[in-house]
């Protein structure tokens, strides 16, 4: 196989009290990517659409991860990207993650997967850093993985496969405002009060806990963020009148998606989340704010060949 192209999805990170540690991936937002090999080596960006993205291969997340691969390969050809943008730089809900996971799940295909999604993971970090300043991997992990994810470590690596209910859909609200997630992360504290460290562990757990018992009661108990919230909600307008009108329509609970600006509201049914789509819409449709709604269902495989 010289060629490949694929679905890499849209994720959402932090699922309110797992900062850091917990994401899952989404089903029917996502890029699409067409990598292929050539006689020249190395890694080239060749096409960019949809976003106003560097080509240079040490900024663009896509090519960093996919050297961080290469370099370690050593294969005996090079490989060009094309990146064809659906998720918008700086939405919250994965942008950089989707190119920089797309690409090493890409390369890893086309040459016959010698890497685990563990080894890819590790290398896609490396591109995620670059957007947000750090290695963290709850975006990477689900785009990869599938499902919900916690990353139990980073160094070393280690990622656990959450079970996903079944009932489970996911509304988005992208209002278009840039959130830079390096930005974001600036403005939290570096120190958190004892009292809110307990209360935030034991939503983690609980939350982890409702997953593997289809306990949606304790899965809308656990969906509270006491330490970052409190501080981005402030980027986010209208972010409180948002989560108030989605629990009134059925949501089990709603939060920040990555480091924002998008919005996700988790429930039970396709119905009520289309329900909770109204009521989002109901809000910035009455604003200046540009914004989009989604309504999706957990994806539980990931990345997705397409050709
Ligand atoms: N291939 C790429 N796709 C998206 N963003 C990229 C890419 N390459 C570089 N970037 C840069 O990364 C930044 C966007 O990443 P950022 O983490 O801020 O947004 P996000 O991925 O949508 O958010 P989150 O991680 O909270 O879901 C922008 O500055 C953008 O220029
Ligand atoms: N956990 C990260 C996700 C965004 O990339 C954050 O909230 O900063």
């Amino acid at each position: 196989m010289n060629e490949i192209k694929i679905f890499s999805p849209a994720t959402v990170a932090n699922v309110s009290c797992g900062f850091d540690v917990l994401g899952f991936c989404l089903d029917t937002i996502g890029d699409e990517m067409v990598i292929r090999k050539t006689t020249e080596k190395g890694i080239k960006i060749t096409k960019i659409v949809g976003a106003d993205l560097p080509f240079e291969a040490h900024k663009n997340v896509a090519s960093v991860s996919a050297l961080a691969l290469y370099n370690h390969a050593n294969p005996d050809c090079g490989f060009e990207i094309e990146i064809y943008k659906n998720i918008k730089p700086g939405s919250g809900i994965g942008s950089s993650s989707a190119s920089a996971a797309g690409s090493v799940f890409a390369i890893n295909e086309l040459l016959g997967r010698p890497y685990n999604q563990t080894q890819l993971t590790n290398f896609a970090m490396k591109g995620e850093a670059v957007a947000s300043g750090c290695e963290h991997a709850d975006n990477i992990a689900p785009a990869l993985f599938g499902g919900f994810t916690l990353v139990k470590s980073t160094t070393p690596l280690q990622v656990l496969q959450l079970p996903t209910p079944e009932d489970l859909f996911v509304t988005i609200i992208h209002p278009q405002i840039e959130v830079k997630t390096s930005e974001a992360r600036a403005i939290l504290p570096k120190q958190i009060p004892l009292q809110n460290a307990i209360t935030q562990w034991s939503n983690v757990g609980s939350l982890v806990h409702a997953l593997h018992t289809n306990d949606y009661q304790l899965l809308s108990q656990a969906l509270v963020d006491v330490v970052v919230e409190p501080y981005r909600s402030q980027l986010i307008p209208h972010f409180d009148s948002v989560k108030t009108e989605v629990i009134k329509a059925g949501a089990l609970g709603a939060g920040i998606s990555g480091s924002g600006p998008s919005i996700f509201a988790l429930s039970k049914s396709k119905k009520t989340a289309e329900d909770v789509a109204k009521a989002m819409t109901t809000i910035y449709a009455k604003t200046a704010i540009n914004f989009n709604t989604y309504v999706s269902k957990i994806n539980t495989q990931g990345m997705k060949i397409l050709s």
